[in-house]
């Protein structure tokens, strides 16, 4: 797999230097130059296999230059090791569960994924690293649990005090060993932009192998592709079309369903839904993106004011907006919205969801006032995280569901939590030391 640079369609790295590298230096995004298609013969007969045959079949087909397919088996199976089972509602809609996995949030697939395939790389490279990865809410847990432990690899993790839940909080601040997180004063949008700085860094990058563990880093997309393949799997005998709606931050989840469907996976559309950090739905209504601190919602993982990886779906698109605009809708909904919808989908499916995945409901219902619901049509609604990472929501709304035991578990752990001010210099000394 070779990898351009949205900035400049003539570079070529191999997936290998895209991985350690993160970001290209002219601070675009890595892109691979060609989606492979995979073959429809291929596709026939996916209902027949599981969600990690399914993943070893889109994995292998862009890696199969860079891993053995003895290797990428392996890391596959034991990266994608939890289910992400269907939740049908009512009127063709499907809720696809992805909080199965240790941290309880879709990052899970990602953050396993590449902990493994850096894990592979380092193996015959003798090398040390250290990850940065910026969070507001998920990401960072599913890194952590992901990386905990991994020999050659340290990693930090940032994010804005006060503005995750205590789960979240916890996910990060309990692990120890080779994994540090610090609350930084700021948004989300802070985080990100000292990870940024750090990276385009002469001396840090002269002392540090610095890495991304964020949605930036190709080797996070590719795993997020899996779980649009399996659902169609799962629905292509039923239905002809299928409608993603992916809860959107900074838009890593959707821009990999759009290179799933890139290479060949038939989808009819995509949706994007987000909180009130309304940066996308403004710009596909008035061509003008306007990147803005983020403000704090209820869906808080989505609290991004300058999404990363919008720029990786211009790319498929050639930046053309027209175009764009058929295959991607976006919706944003402020938190009275989501407090209703969670109530609604309580009292009429008997069926719980977190705040960020009641974004995805309520823009499946904005769309059909749009769009007319065809007969053979499904609408997929991405379940990015377990609804107990976010007690207080559901402690308003007097709504109960189970508590896995992983949660539990935090309480008991030790929180070694760290804080900093929002400064590059005192980030970059921190480091250095
Ligand atoms: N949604 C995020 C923000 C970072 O997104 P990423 O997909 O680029 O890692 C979070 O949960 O932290």
């Amino acid at each position: 797999m070779k990898l351009y640079s949205t900035k400049n369609h003539e570079l070529s790295v191999d997936f290998e230097t895209a991985v350690f590298n993160s970001l290209p230096a002219d601070k675009g995004l890595y892109m691979p130059t060609i989606f492979p298609k995979l073959e429809a013969t291929l596709m026939a007969n996916w209902e027949q296999k599981t969600l990690p045959e399914i993943a070893f079949d889109i994995a292998y087909t862009l890696l199969k230059d860079d891993i053995s397919a003895e290797d990428l088996k392996a890391i596959i199976d034991d990266a994608a090791n939890f289910e992400a089972p269907l939740h049908p509602l009512a009127h063709d809609t499907f809720v696809l569960e992805l909080f199965h996995g240790p941290s309880l949030a879709f990052k899970d697939f990602g953050g396993r994924f590449m902990s493994r395939i850096m894990a592979h790389f380092l193996k015959k490279e003798q090398k040390e690293i250290q990850i940065l990865v910026a969070t507001s809410g998920d990401t960072g847990g599913a890194v952590a649990l992901g990386f905990l432990n991994v020999p050659g690899i340290k990693v930090t993790i940032l994010y804005p005090e006060g503005k995750v839940s205590p789960i979240q909080e916890l996910q990060l601040t309990t692990n120890g060993n080779n994994i540090e997180a610090i609350a930084i004063e700021g948004t989300f949008d802070d985080c990100q932009a000292l990870v940024k700085q750090a990276f385009h860094d002469e001396e840090l990058n002269a002392k540090l192998n610095l890495t991304s563990a964020n949605s930036i880093n190709i080797s996070r997309l590719i795993p997020q592709m899996f779980y649009y393949a399996n659902t169609y799997a799962r629905l292509k005998d039923q239905y002809e079309d299928i409608i993603f709606v992916t809860p959107s931050g900074n838009f890593g989840n959707i821009a990999a369903g759009m290179m799933a469907w890139k290479l060949g996976l038939p989808v009819k559309r995509f949706i994007a839904a987000t909180n009130s950090n309304d940066i996308v739905p403004e710009f596909l209504e008035t061509g003008i993106y306007n990147a803005r601190p983020s403000v704090q919602t209820l869906a808080n993982a989505m609290d991004v004011g300058d999404p990363s990886n919008f720029v990786r779906i211009l790319d498929l698109f050639n930046n053309d907006l027209s175009a764009l605009k058929e295959m991607l809708s976006s919706f944003a909904f402020n938190d009275e919205q989501i407090k209703k919808a969670i109530v609604e989908v309580y009292q009429t499916e008997n069926y719980v969801v977190c705040p960020h995945t009641a974004t995805g409901y309520l823009a499946v219902k904005a769309d059909q006032e749009q769009h007319p619901k065809q007969k053979k049509t499904a609408y997929v609604v991405l379940a990015t995280a377990h609804p107990c990472k976010f007690p207080d929501v559901f402690e308003e709304l007097n709504i109960q569901y189970d508590i896995p035991a992983q949660v539990e578990e935090l309480y008991q752990k030790v929180n070694q939590k760290k804080s900093m001010n929002n400064s590059f210099q005192d980030f970059k000394a921190h480091l250095i030391g």
